[in-house]
């Protein structure tokens, strides 16, 4: 029995807390807001991770937006990606035209966003640009993917909290966690 506890909670230590986050994802939203003037901007948020991090710096954004959801999935319940990218949920809508902006919780290996950014190229849109809350570029398998706009450069961790998971748990951490497994 408790060993069985002590497996189900991992240790977490605090690597971003709430304000630097918050205040960091303001910070993106004036930059979006002056790069988009006079544009309308379609938002795609990248389902689960990017979750808190798209609801929040939306709410920031004050040029016309529009919003829509894909689901993919490639790291299972591991810690490495698995170098498949699944989609989980497609686009409801088409994207020609549109000024498109890609929203991740974190680029790791890079697998998921060159997926993404090679498939929403084929859909013509007018322009597509990627944002992602968390950098980890020591980890990087797929190498020049350009993001435009990056909220923090972090070590090599697993790292989860405001929208990422470890396992499916804690996604609902207001902070962003290094996760200690041994
Ligand atoms: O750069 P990469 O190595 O591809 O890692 C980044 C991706 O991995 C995570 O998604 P995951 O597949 O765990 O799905 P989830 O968002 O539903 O947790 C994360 O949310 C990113 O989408
Ligand atoms: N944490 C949670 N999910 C992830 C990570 C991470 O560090 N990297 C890629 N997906
Ligand atoms: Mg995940």
């Amino acid at each position: 029995m408790e060993m069985m506890e002590e497996k189900m909670e991992a240790k977490i230590t605090k690597l971003l807390d709430e304000e630097q986050v918050a205040s960091r994802i303001k910070e993106l939203a004036e930059e979006i807001n002056r790069d988009y003037a006079s544009r309308e901007v379609h938002l795609i948020c990248i389902l689960k991770g990017s979750v808190f991090f798209t609801t929040e710096l939306a709410k920031y954004i004050t040029v016309p937006l529009t919003m829509d959801f894909m689901s993919v999935s490639s790291y299972g319940n591991g810690t490495e990606s698995s170098g498949r990218v699944r989609i989980v949920k497609d686009l409801d809508e088409g994207i020609e035209g549109k000024d498109v902006l890609l929203i991740e919780d974190i680029i790791d290996s890079g697998n998921t966003l060159s997926f993404l950014k090679d498939m929403l190229w084929t859909k013509k849109p007018n322009s597509l640009k990627l944002c992602t809350l968390l950098d980890k570029p020591e980890r990087r398998v797929v190498e020049g993917i350009n993001v435009d706009y990056v909220g923090f450069v972090i070590p090599d961790e697993f790292v989860v909290g405001y929208g990422l998971d470890y396992m499916q748990r804690y996604r609902n951490l207001p902070y962003i966690g290094v996760v200690h497994l041994d």
